[in-house]
């Protein structure tokens, strides 16, 4: 049975949203901030991590799996067999027109679990010390991880490198379909080493020296080296200073030259390059480091690396500005070969909620940066504002990811608090597209474990929204100004509901830019999206998107042929059935087919 509703005749395409015209030569800023090679780099706060060998039992990187199976009572997928491998990142490979490439884990996933029980939320892990090894990669990958982050923040762009090829040799070697994002430093105020400890601990009433001179050899007792020159002229006697969003504080007593005597107020840790941002009459000192570059001369350079390491996302810190984006993406559109890196803009600044939506309108996604936002606006202010991105996001149709302390005592401790289970269950009832790991992967001592945390809470989470019917009344308005592209838009929204309403097994999106799927996925459906598309480069972004699980597949313009050498491709690898009900959808052809799978 086929049913096909026609509704216009094929359109050129549907747009992507990237903008290929100007080719502006950004200046390379200079900041006055230190030389990046004034601030040795070093890892921090624990040893390289030796976490206990925790089976996973599903396999998953596209998908979700695993520690809570549909019914709720765990199990998932056996074996772990790595059948076949796909040619992720060799853009140059011929594609063979008889094949279908989907990740192992996926592939194991889908046969084991069925559609339905696919997890929807994408899971970002920041690479660090405790992540950075094949087989501690491979075990992330294994446990669900879409994406791989690295901060440039930490290390040095050789280590970046190593863990890339890593990635890659992944990819290639096992059939994953993992995806990198580089995230940039930022011209943010910060610690610098503290040459070897990998971590100081301030006392109630201590008095600390913060200074802008470069020190040759080692510090001095108390002291921390400060990497913005302007710090000692623009702090105040009586302001507060607040290292990594509050963790420490401390009251400003004194200056002397380049020398700012503090007194500890809250004690703590204090971990080599922490952020600092200094409060008067309690609110945020924005002084001239107001003025400094988004971008630093140091970010042009880590650019410049991730695009000649073809990154799939490039996340950019402290936006305060749409230009910012604008501009880095037509840098980016003359550089890169195809011009696809897509570029997340962090949301973790008053300017950034104050210019929200036009900063969101030229990204191709957001991150709500919880650490640094809530250093920047009181905390009791964050949930709020990450509703608000993540609802802002969901209408302008781009991903975003919620990021920072999701699992924050698991860096330390096996299991996560009841309060951290709450927050990430939030998230997830908030539809976000991604949620991230941040030093519970990158340092702490139970990476898969925090995975695994973050991947049963979404599974169990999705599935009660699901089961409960609870269908939030959000607007969709229309994100796209042409015609073609709103009829995309209508299709993929009648699709949807079609779908919810017919209680279809999958939907199926053929597209060659990804736009289709992301509209799809805006609707955030029942059942899993089905998502096919010609380039490897597409395929890895599309796992950032709430639902999508990217196939590889070259097809025609030809839906009826696409549909029969997919079903056949997919039933032949058991990934569906004889009997399953399909809605399928184009961005070459704008219509809705409704059949089951012959
Ligand atoms: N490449 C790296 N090398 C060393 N340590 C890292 C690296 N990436 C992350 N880390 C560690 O993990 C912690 C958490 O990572 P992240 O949240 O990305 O950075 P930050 O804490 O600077 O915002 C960092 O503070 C740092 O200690
Ligand atoms: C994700 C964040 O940025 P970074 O870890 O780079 O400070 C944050 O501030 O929450
Ligand atoms: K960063
Ligand atoms: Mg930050």
């Amino acid at each position: 049975m086929s049913q096909s509703v026609n509704l216009f005749t094929p359109s050129s395409s549907s747009s992507s949203c990237r903008s290929n015209n100007s080719l502006a030569i950004p200046k390379h800023f200079q900041t006055s901030f230190l030389k990046p090679s004034s601030i040795p780099v070093g890892y921090r706060r624990f040893p390289v991590a030796s976490f206990p060998n925790l089976t996973v039992k599903a396999l998953s990187s596209d998908l979700d799996p695993v520690l809570v199976s549909e019914n709720g009572t765990g199990g998932g997928v056996g074996g772990g067999v790595l059948s076949h491998a796909s040619p992720e990142y060799t853009s140059a490979a011929v594609p063979d027109l008889s094949s279908i490439e989907v990740d192992t884990v996926t592939e194991a996933e889908l046969k084991e679990n069925g559609f339905r029980s696919t997890r929807r939320t994408k899971l970002v892990c920041t690479i660090g010390p405790a992540t950075s090894g094949f087989e501690q990669l491979e075990a992330l990958a294994v446990g669900g991880m879409n994406v791989a982050r690295i901060n440039m923040c930490h290390g040095t762009r050789e280590w970046h490198r190593t863990v890339i090829d890593r990635v890659r040799k992944l990819n290639e070697e096992k059939g994953y379909a993992v995806a990198i994002m580089m995230d940039t430093e930022g011209s943010e105020i910060h610690m610098g080493d503290f040459g070897g400890a990998s971590s100081a601990k301030a006392e109630d009433g201590e008095i600390w020296t913060f200074s802008v001179r470069a020190f040759d050899s080692t510090l001095p007792e108390h002291t921390i080296n400060v990497n913005y020159e302007g710090f000692a002229e623009d702090v105040k006697v009586g302001d507060e200073l607040l290292v990594d969003g509050g963790m420490v504080r401390f009251e400003v007593i004194e200056k002397i030259g380049p020398d700012v005597k503090c007194r500890c107020t809250d004690p703590g840790l204090l971990l080599p390059r922490a952020n600092l941002t200094f409060w008067r009459d309690g609110s945020l000192v924005r002084e001239r480091n107001a003025m400094l570059p988004t971008i630093s001369s140091k970010d042009w350079l880590d650019i410049d690396f991730g695009i000649a390491e073809g990154v799939d996302f490039i996340a950019i810190s402290f936006v305060k500005s749409a230009e910012v984006i604008t501009h880095l993406k037509s840098y980016i559109a003359a550089r890169s070969r195809d011009s696809d890196i897509s570029v997340i803009a962090k949301i973790e600044s008053i300017d950034s909620l104050k210019n929200l939506e036009e900063i969101i309108r030229a990204s191709d996604g957001a991150m709500v940066a919880r650490g640094d936002l809530g250093a920047q606006i009181p905390l009791e202010q964050v949930p709020s504002a990450q509703q608000k991105i993540v609802q802002v996001c969901r209408q302008l149709n781009k991903p975003v990811i919620v990021a920072s302390q999701l699992l924050e005592s698991m860096i330390e401790y096996p299991t996560p608090t009841r309060a951290e289970v709450a927050d990430v269950s939030e998230a997830v009832r908030q539809r976000a597209d991604a949620l991230m790991l941040s030093g519970e992967s990158a340092m702490g001592q139970y990476p898969e474990k925090a995975l695994a945390v973050l991947r049963s809470v979404s599974l169990r989470i999705e599935r009660w929204w699901r089961e409960e019917k609870r269908y939030e009344a959000m607007e969709l308005p229309e994100v796209d100004s042409s015609f073609a592209d709103s009829i995309s838009e209508e299709i993929c929204i009648s699709a949807a509901k079609m779908a919810n309403n017919l209680e279809v097994d999958a939907l199926f999106v053929y597209t060659k830019t990804g736009h289709m799927a992301s509209l799809l996925s805006r609707c955030r459906p029942d059942c899993p999206i089905f998502a096919f598309t010609s380039t490897t480069s597409v395929r890895r972004r599309l796992n950032l998107q709430w639902g999508l699980i990217p196939f590889r597949l070259s097809f025609s313009d030809d839906m009826e042929s696409d549909l029969n050498k997919t079903f056949s491709l997919l039933k032949a690898r058991n990934l569906i059935k004889s009997g399953d009900l399909v809605i399928a959808v184009s961005d070459m052809l704008q219509s809705i087919q409704v059949m089951n799978v012959p």
